[in-house]
């Protein structure tokens, strides 16, 4: 008797391209911080991350796109968060809804082969469709990376023009060629979404604080996830400004701006759907 292989999964851009056009970009952000818990009426605690992990996942799985968890926020409470964050992280994806997971790992070589095993490995209970990484010891030591989210079908974020205003002396710094370090990251994560379509898998993290940007080639052929809209002061209006004509690649990121709404997860819900409206307004 022969048995069929299972058939390989979709790559990640191709997937996350179909969520958001049928959802929207929105990508929606658990971020438990200790001062959400306590306006939830939640301690600072296992019972309290859980409560709120719960009515997150309840308002978002199935009408979003995408999610991104925190993960510090649940490795603050050790192995009981990462066990909450691994069972969110599995409700989230049996609900079709991508989970974009943000713990910003990056390490020589070696070591990045066992951060990408925890997180692009199917089976891993952390397994995720897509993981944050810092290149800032080298684009070359994501490698490792980058071979597993291939074979995965899984994606990348990589941080290259971050929404923080102390990431520039980083980014913003001038190498011998006379590219930024920033543009570099992007060149870099362009070559290795060649040929992909519709999307490529390898995005990258950059601000929707940052103001004008059209001095950078933000097309990379891959998502461009974009943190700041709402407590960082970013609008859904500002994403035509800051991303020009690359806007049909950009994922916009909001956490807090959604999660101030919660406990009630109709009304988590609601947040998230007027902010899907507002990004979905302005950048089509
Ligand atoms: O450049 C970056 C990279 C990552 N982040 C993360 O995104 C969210 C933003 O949360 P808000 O509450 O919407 O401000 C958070 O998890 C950050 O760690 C970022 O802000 N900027």
């Amino acid at each position: 008797m022969t048995t069929t292989p299972p058939a390989a999964p979709a790559p990640f851009g191709a997937r996350l391209r179909r969520a958001m056009d049928t959802y929207g970009p929105l990508c929606v952000g658990i971020d438990p911080h200790p001062s959400l818990l306590a306006d939830w009426g939640l301690g600072d605690d296992v019972a309290g991350l859980t409560a709120f992990t719960r009515a997150s996942v309840d308002a978002l799985a199935g009408h979003v796109a995408s999610v991104k968890p925190q993960s510090a926020f649940f490795e603050r409470f050790g192995s009981r968060g990462l066990a909450v964050l691994e069972g969110a992280v599995a409700e989230l994806r049996d609900a079709g809804t991508l989970v974009i997971m943000d713990a910003k790992r990056g390490d020589i070589g070696s070591t990045m082969t066992a951060y990408a095993q925890t997180y692009l490995s199917p089976g891993a209970p952390l397994f995720s469709d897509a993981l944050t990484v810092s290149p800032y010891l080298g684009y070359g030591s994501l490698a490792p990376a980058v071979e597993l989210a291939r074979e995965s079908g899984s994606g990348l974020f990589v941080l290259a023009l971050t929404s923080n205003p102390e990431g520039a002396e980083v980014q913003h710094a001038v190498r011998p060629d006379g590219r930024t370090v920033g543009a570099t990251m992007l060149a870099r994560l362009a070559r290795d979404n060649e040929g992909a379509a519709p999307m490529g898998s390898f995005g990258a993290v950059v601000g929707a604080t940052l103001g004008d940007l059209s001095s950078y080639d933000l097309e990379i052929g891959g998502p461009l996830l974009a943190p700041g809209i709402g407590a960082q002061g970013a609008t859904a209006a500002d994403l035509p400004k800051v991303f020009g004509p690359a806007a049909h690649l950009v994922v916009p990121n909001v956490s807090r701006g959604v999660l101030r709404h919660g406990p009630d997860v109709a009304a988590l819900r609601g947040a998230a759907e007027r902010f899907a409206d507002e990004i979905r307004a302005a950048v089509a």
